[in-house]
């Protein structure tokens, strides 16, 4: 359940945060699968409730009211639509499973978002679900249980949403035909949503149910689901992650923070030399990385704020650090403009997802921000991609926030957080040639736009990362991009 499963020489999965599925269709043929990237975690395509009365918030899509294919993000036939042509351009689809409950709003508070799920006192026919299949006797997890409780988390409410039983065979039943639906429709793996308020016993007989993946979309024969469990954990609560890491992968919320500590300037970037499992990250095998997420990027998600679109400099070093070293699988966010933390996605009046249009420069309008058609972030992606399996080597620092390393001899990138220029001849590792900075400009035949770096027959370089330079860093690499 540790695998991604990507197509050969792919490594990166793009979040594309409440996208409708006809776009990203669109968006893994003519962007996506070109680029190299691996993967897309895509919102819940489940049936949810609609929340008129709180403007459509984001988070409605995470109280679900049936597990339907319909959404405002499409219905079931684009959903397949999406799912073949994406893994056609060489692009998994994973998908955000929220199994843990049902919504929590009373019957007259909900709309009908595919017209298929009127529910009362509760049940849910469309499923079907009763009252027995939820968690008794009725109770809400307390902020106190986080730390004192692990029983309450599990069986009581989070935030008044209806609690399934997953104990439950009927309610295991319906969780798998629902997961299965989705494998037999061409998808790569599953996000756990709220992974923590489950028993990890009862997740894995559900993962245990669930198919292999669907040849005809690619995979190998017997290919296990990948499953990445959302699991908060920053230390300090009666439930910790490394229950959840026998079973699946986890999400490490420790990667982002503590990066965004150190591309903030609290803490120094030479001590990056030991990123990994040294600063008490979960095992490579068992970590999900990414620096923000779609629920701490509003600060919903504790740990101190992330850094986010909104702090393009030092959030693009961050990513370009998560993407340049091989510690982890790491996960991009891609969101739409939000000023509140509760707002959804760009909408008409009558609530249809407005699709997020494509600049002529490539960038994305009608209020997306497209992080991964950012040039520094897309190129980052082509780096971890060429430098593959190969090792951190030849990692220098100036004894603060200057630092450089090499992944094998097949890419180099240098970062300057100092108040003062890097100007420095450093071992690049690279066989000699010029190579253009894939960072500062794109490569336009054999012209370089940004800077362009000259490597000597002994692989060393004058790396050259100004202090007040529009980037904090310099990648170069072999292959054709750089
Ligand atoms: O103030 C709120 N929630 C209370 C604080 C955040 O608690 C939530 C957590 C949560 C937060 C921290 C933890 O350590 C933890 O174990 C769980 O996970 C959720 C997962 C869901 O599928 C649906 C939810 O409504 C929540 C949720 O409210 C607002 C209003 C309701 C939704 N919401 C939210 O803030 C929604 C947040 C949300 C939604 C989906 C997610 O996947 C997620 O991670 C957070
Ligand atoms: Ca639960």
């Amino acid at each position: 359940y540790k695998n991604p499963h990507y197509v050969t020489a792919r490594s990166v999965n793009v979040h594309l945060f409440e996208w409708k599925w006809n776009d990203i269709a669109d968006e893994c043929e003519r962007f996506l699968g070109p680029r190299g990237f691996g993967g897309i975690q895509i919102s819940p395509p489940n049936e949810n409730v609609v929340l008129w009365t709180y403007n459509r918030p984001w988070w409605e899509r995470y109280q679900p009211i049936s597990y339907e294919l319909v959404t405002r993000s499409g219905n079931e036939r684009q959903f397949a639509d999406m799912v073949r042509r994406c893994n056609a351009a060489g692009v998994r689809i994973y998908v955000d499973a929220v199994i843990n409950h049902m919504t929590g709003e009373p019957p007259e508070n909900i709309g009908t978002a595919g017209n298929t799920a009127v529910y009362r006192e509760w049940y849910y026919p469309a499923v079907p679900y009763r009252a027995e299949h939820f968690n008794w006797p009725h109770c809400v997890i307390d902020g106190s249980d986080y730390v004192n409780d692990a029983w309450r988390v599990r069986n009581c409410e989070l935030v008044g949403l209806k609690d399934l039983n997953q104990a439950n065979e009927h309610t295991r039943n319906m969780i798998v035909i629902f997961m299965n639906k989705l494998i037999d429709l061409g998808v790569a793996g599953f996000r756990i949503d709220a992974a923590k308020h489950m028993w990890p016993e009862d997740l894995l007989i559900i993962y245990n149910r669930l198919n292999n993946l669907n040849t005809a979309h690619g995979f190998p024969s017997n290919a296990r689901p990948y499953i990445y469990q959302e699991v908060i954990d920053y230390g300090g609560e009666a439930i910790s992650r490394d229950e959840y890491t026998p079973i699946g992968a986890v999400t490490e919320f420790k990667a982002g923070m503590e990066l965004s500590r150190a591309f903030r300037g609290n803490n120094q970037l030479r001590w990056l030399s030991s990123w990994g499992t040294q600063w008490g990250l979960l095992a490579h095998s068992d970590s999900l990385t990414f620096i923000d997420n779609h629920d701490n990027e509003r600060g919903h998600g504790g740990g101190g704020g992330v850094l986010t679109y909104k702090e393009p400099r030092p959030y693009k070093a961050a990513i370009a650090f998560l993407l340049a070293h091989p510690y982890g699988e790491p996960q991009i966010m891609s969101s739409f403009l939000f000023w509140d933390s509760e707002i959804g996605p760009p909408m008409d009046h009558s609530g249809n997802i407005i699709s997020p249009a494509i600049n002529s420069d490539g960038t994305c309008g009608n209020g997306w921000v497209c992080q991964h058609r950012w040039r520094q972030i897309y190129s980052m992606v082509a780096f971890r991609n060429v430098a593959g399996n190969t090792d951190v080597v030849e990692w220098w620092d100036n004894g603060s926030n200057q630092i450089a390393f090499c992944r094998g001899t097949k890419a180099f990138i240098a970062f300057n957080n100092d108040r003062w220029d890097l100007n420095q001849s450093l071992q690049t590792c690279l066989p000699a040639g010029r190579y253009c900075d894939v960072i500062s400009g794109s490569k336009i035949g054999s012209w370089c736009q940004g800077k362009t770096v000259t490597v000597q027959s002994d692989g060393r370089a004058q790396i050259q990362v100004g202090a007040n330079d529009y980037d904090m860093m310099l990648a170069i690499h072999v292959g054709p991009e750089s």
